[in-house]
């Protein structure tokens, strides 16, 4: 048999009771599985910031900035590259951007969400967020409240 690489961070093989096949539990969510994993064991819980740019067609298209937000989705997404492209070339810092024009209103903590696990934020920005390395920043990502950068922090 040959000798297998050792198991990637936060994994268990574990043996089944009722069959003897060996499976594979992750020890921070307690989620089993039967394939062997080849990357680290997802946190149960990780931390983000976000910057939101809400639009017309938005779930609530109002915010801490403005009682009725009139800007298109285009508008909207034009914004948020802008927004990305003076954080990748670092002339603005997260948290200014966030602070100032974040339609949500976690901008008052600079953009801080605080900690979650899946099954609590909208889909398409918990898969984005799940994927993120710690410190890494996010493409732009639709949710229905507009489009957001996720910086995750934890
Ligand atoms: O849902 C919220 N705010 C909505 C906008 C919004 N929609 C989101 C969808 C996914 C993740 C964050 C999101 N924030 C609003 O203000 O209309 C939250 C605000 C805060 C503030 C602090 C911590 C968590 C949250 S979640």
């Amino acid at each position: 048999m040959p000798e297998m690489p050792p198991l990637p961070e936060g994994w268990e093989a574990k043996t089944s009771r009722s069959t003897g096949m060996t499976y594979f539990l992750n020890v921070h969510t307690k989620k089993s599985q039967w394939e062997r994993p080849e990357a680290p064991a997802e946190a149960a819980d990780i931390r983000c910031s976000h910057i939101l740019v809400k639009h017309c067609d938005s779930r609530r298209p109002s915010s801490w900035r403005e009682d009725k937000i009139i800007r298109t989705k285009q508008e909207a997404l034009e914004l948020i590259k802008t927004y990305r492209k003076q954080l990748v070339a670092r002339s603005k810092k997260f948290n200014e951007i966030a602070s100032k024009y974040s339609d949500c209103s976690s901008a008052k903590r600079g953009g801080d969400l605080g900690s979650f696990g899946r099954g609590q934020m909208q889909k398409p920005f918990e898969e984005e967020s799940f994927k993120l390395k710690v410190g890494q920043l996010s493409q732009p990502v639709e949710t229905d409240s507009g489009y957001h950068l996720i910086l995750r922090t934890v």
